[in-house]
């Protein structure tokens, strides 16, 4: 199906010259898209290009309603014997998965950089982060998943227990920001709840994210438990939707709102990994050297197109000057550049449309009486989409960037007098995923933290202690999402809780010979007496 481009042509042949990645690496790959035998033709195969120069790198198939409906029957299909199997035997593909995504690193990171233009120490996170949390999910599934024993009606007469059953199938529509992650890492605890995964990744990633999905099949995931159909999300969210039980969805609140809403006509849960606006706090006994090498980490990890970077800088009064001065000048220091190697800081923007928004932040924010301390400029000497790390002052209500997600190397920098102040400041925004608070004594960061309307907050961390912290909780308050990822949560929401209750001896209702009025006085006494002993010590 996929137009795939001669190797002469594509951008990584002519400028990159990857060890890994070759022409037909993509036809390879392609196979791993399921396309149904009775809808041919209508597809124009959609272009993606390469970030670091702009060249097409190849092309991929615009899937259809059919397919989706044909990719969801066949993953229900081999949803039934995967579910039968224990989940010490699923578990073995996923640690298997972990060895694989470690072994084959060299070409996850190629194809990643080919197809985002992020920096390869950028790409790694990723690389890190999908083994870390196949293996989390592998050894704790069995704990979390645990059948286990809940108060019964009556006790001990009644022994209630809750079950975790498989939601089905679960759709998962992923961004291009991180794709190889992002396209796995929620699958994984899905699938070892028992269910299969129909993913719809992005149109400008979804090599890196089709890649994943086949070292998950050489790992020995059964071919049709997870399938992937390519495309733009418009036509394909609702009939992926309308065929799921579950839809988990990350990307941007506006496309969020409407996965809601379509997964409220069809009456299936879902889970919303949205955007952010996240703020970082440096009080004025951080430590400075610390200080100023986390938050620029913290705001300009691949280059900024991170959900949990920070976009909103607050340092205090009496530490102002210093960090200002320091962090400015280390972004001027910063290096950019592309290429399939380790070294560049940051690497490209990964389309014209980032860089556009990007542009129109900054022009705006300038125009409107915001200076730039470091950066404000694109870089087309070095790729057609980069752009420098950026640090302006003086951003206001009013200007586009105060309030909104710019989702690249941008961040506005203001003092804060109070701690008070700044966590007011820190809350005034629609958004609430990730913050940080950078103090030199752990408990007045905690106490900070516990004010922050925020899913997720760091102390003396950027973003990378509460993320990679994977047996807690991650996610969004207010606009940047609903329920989580990661822990038990993480897989828990792709199962349905079952109750079964066995009662023994005595009916927990009236029996039919005992007049209403008895048993009424009888379950009174039962109450008081419940009531009473709940008292005494020992026995609340
Ligand atoms: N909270 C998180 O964990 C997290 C992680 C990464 C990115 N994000 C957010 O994602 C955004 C960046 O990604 P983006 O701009 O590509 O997001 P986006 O919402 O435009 O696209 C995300 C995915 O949704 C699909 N999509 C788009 N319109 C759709 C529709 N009508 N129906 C169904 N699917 C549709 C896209 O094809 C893509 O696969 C940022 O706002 C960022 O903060 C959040």
């Amino acid at each position: 199906m996929t137009d795939t481009v001669s190797p002469r042509k594509t951008a990584h042949e002519a400028f990159l010259g990857s060890r890994n990645v070759d022409a037909g690496l993509f036809a390879r790959l392609s196979e791993g898209i399921t396309v149904a035998d009775a809808s041919p033709g209508a597809r124009e195969p959609l272009p993606t290009l390469a970030p670091f120069t702009g060249e097409r790198l190849a092309s991929v198939p615009q899937c259809t309603d059919e397919d989706v409906r044909e990719a969801a029957h066949r993953a229900r299909e081999a949803q039934e014997a995967w579910a039968r199997r224990s989940i010490a035997e699923r578990a073995r593909v996923f640690l298997r998965y972990h060895d694989l995504v470690m072994e084959r690193q060299e070409l996850i990171l190629d194809l990643m950089q080919l197809e985002t233009g992020k920096a390869r120490g950028h790409a790694f996170e990723e690389v890190l982060d999908a083994a870390i949390t196949a293996r989390y999910y592998a050894r704790s599934a069995a704990r979390h998943l645990k059948t286990r024993r809940r108060q019964g009606a009556l006790p001990g007469l009644t022994l209630a227990r809750e079950e975790r059953r498989p939601k089905g199938l679960v759709a998962l529509i992923s961004p291009w920001n991180y794709p190889f992650t992002l396209a796995a890492s929620d699958a994984v605890p899905a699938l070892l709840a028992g269910n299969a995964v129909l993913l719809k990744p992005d149109r400008k990633t979804s090599f890196t994210a089709l890649l994943a999905v086949r070292l998950l099949r050489e790992a020995g995931l059964p071919p049709d438990l997870f399938a992937v159909v390519t495309g733009e999300g418009e036509p394909l969210g609702e009939p992926l939707i309308r065929s799921a039980d579950y839809v988990g969805f990350t990307g941007s609140t506006e496309v969020g709102r409407h996965i809601a809403r379509l997964a409220g006509e069809a009456l299936i849960g879902c889970t919303l990994e949205l955007g952010g606006k996240n703020a970082s706090l440096v009080l004025d006994d951080a430590d400075l050297d610390r200080a100023v090498e986390g938050t620029l980490r913290g705001c300009f990890a691949n280059a900024g197109q991170l959900c949990i970077s920070t976009e909103r800088l607050f340092v205090q009064a009496g530490i102002y000057s210093r960090f200002v001065e320091r962090f400015a000048e280390r972004v001027r220091s910063m290096k950019l550049g592309g290429g399939l190697r380790y070294g560049p800081e940051m690497g490209s923007l990964i389309s014209a449309e980032q860089l556009a928004t990007v542009e129109r932040h900054v022009g705006d924010a300038v125009g409107k009486g915001a200076r730039v301390l470091a950066g404000g400029r694109a870089r087309p000497d070095l790729g057609p989409f980069f752009y420098e790390p950026t640090v302006l002052e003086g951003a206001r209500a009013g200007m586009e960037l105060f309030a909104d997600e710019t989702f690249g190397p941008v961040v506005s920098v203001s003092r804060f007098t109070s701690v008070d102040e700044a966590v007011e400041r820190a809350n005034d925004s629609p958004y609430g995923l990730n913050a940080s608070v950078w103090t030199r004594d752990a408990r007045r960061g905690y106490a900070v933290a516990r004010r922050l309307e925020a899913g997720t907050v760091n102390v003396n961390e950027a973003y990378a202690a509460a993320w990679a912290s994977t047996d807690a909780p991650m996610g969004g308050m207010k606009t940047s999402g609903l329920g989580r990822r990661h822990g038990a949560e993480g897989i828990l929401k792709y199962t349905e809780a079952q109750t079964v209750a066995v009662q023994r001896l005595f009916p927990v209702t009236a029996p039919a010979n005992v007049p209403g009025e008895r048993y009424a006085r009888v379950m009174t006494g039962a109450l008081r007496a419940l009531k009473a002993a709940s008292r005494l010590p020992g026995l609340r």
